[in-house]
């Protein structure tokens, strides 16, 4: 379990995140919403020790994470942030390799259990077929299962990332949340993921937050989190919640403001959930 306990945090005298309180269960695939600039990747930063809160505290299976070691930390969370460089030239196989770094003694030489890690992880995500390609001869999609493979070679219990589907078409973003979500139901791993895309969240995660100008507007399942009342606030539009008759989860249409000359649908209540 994850606490995260009224952290307020940001960079020199700017606070973005204002006294944030929440709870992440080991089952969940928790995800955080929220516009551009509310404060995702602040909060996933903090949750990761790489900006220290200026008030609060963040507890793994109630132990502070200020107590942890560099090296025990990266061997219970693992991050994948939202921009990472793919432009030196590694094959795959080496790019993987540096998720090992706190399996390494000080020489840095992979061990039999590095690459029987890496093996494994390889299989796992089917990109065995990779492996000695050069990392920048691949596609977008193909790029981003690698980053998913050097953060599961890292074999922590907790797994976050940073907009994991940006820049993907519909296909590839719906095989990477397949991806996590068979870790987080298959092999047991908390995931913890920013999503810019609601419908995505509200289809994959169990949990959301929304936050809203550094602090938690809602959070608990996707019906409670996804309403067309908080939505319309938070990103300033106007938008139809529905179920999926599929999943039976929540979605989330944009609606033109002035709503629509075809159809003579108006904004009513009636109209939008
Ligand atoms: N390194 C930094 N130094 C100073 N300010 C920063 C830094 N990183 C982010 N910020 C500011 O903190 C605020 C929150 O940024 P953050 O990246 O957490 O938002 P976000 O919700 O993840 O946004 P997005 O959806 O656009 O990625 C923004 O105003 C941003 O400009």
């Amino acid at each position: 379990m994850i606490r995260i306990e009224n952290v307020s945090a940001g960079y020199l005298n700017k606070e973005v995140l204002k006294n944030i309180s929440c709870d992440i269960d080991k089952k969940d695939f928790f995800g955080i919403i929220g516009k551009n600039g509310a404060g995702k990747s602040t909060l996933l930063k903090v949750l990761c020790n790489l900006i220290k809160p200026y008030s609060g505290n963040v507890f793994i299976d109630d132990r502070n994470i200020n107590s942890f070691s560099r090296k025990e930390f990266a061997k219970t969370i693992s991050f994948l942030p939202q921009y990472i460089d793919t432009s030196l030239s590694f094959t795959v196989s080496e790019f993987i390799m540096f998720g090992r770094y706190p399996y390494m003694n000080m020489f840095k030489i992979p061990s039999d259990d590095d690459y029987a890690a890496i093996k494994k992880v390889m299989n796992f995500l089917h990109i065995k077929n990779f492996a000695e390609k050069n990392i920048n001869e691949l596609s977008g999609g193909e790029k981003q299962i690698v980053l998913i493979a050097q953060v599961l070679v890292q074999e922590t219990d907790i797994v976050v990332f940073d907009e994991p589907t940006s820049h993907l078409d519909i296909g590839n973003q719906n095989d990477i949340l397949e991806i996590l979500k068979k870790l987080n139901e298959k092999c047991d791993k908390t995931v913890i993921l920013t999503l810019h895309d609601l419908n995505a969240a509200g289809e994959f995660c169990s949990k959301l937050v929304l936050i809203e100008n550094g602090s938690v507007c809602r959070q608990g399942t996707a019906e409670e989190v996804l309403n067309y009342r908080d939505i319309e606030r938070v990103y300033n539009t106007t938008v139809v919640v529905k179920t999926n008759p599929i999943s039976n989860r929540p979605y989330v249409i944009p609606v033109s403001k002035t709503g629509n000359r075809h159809t003579g649908f108006g904004l009513k209540k009636k109209n939008r959930i």
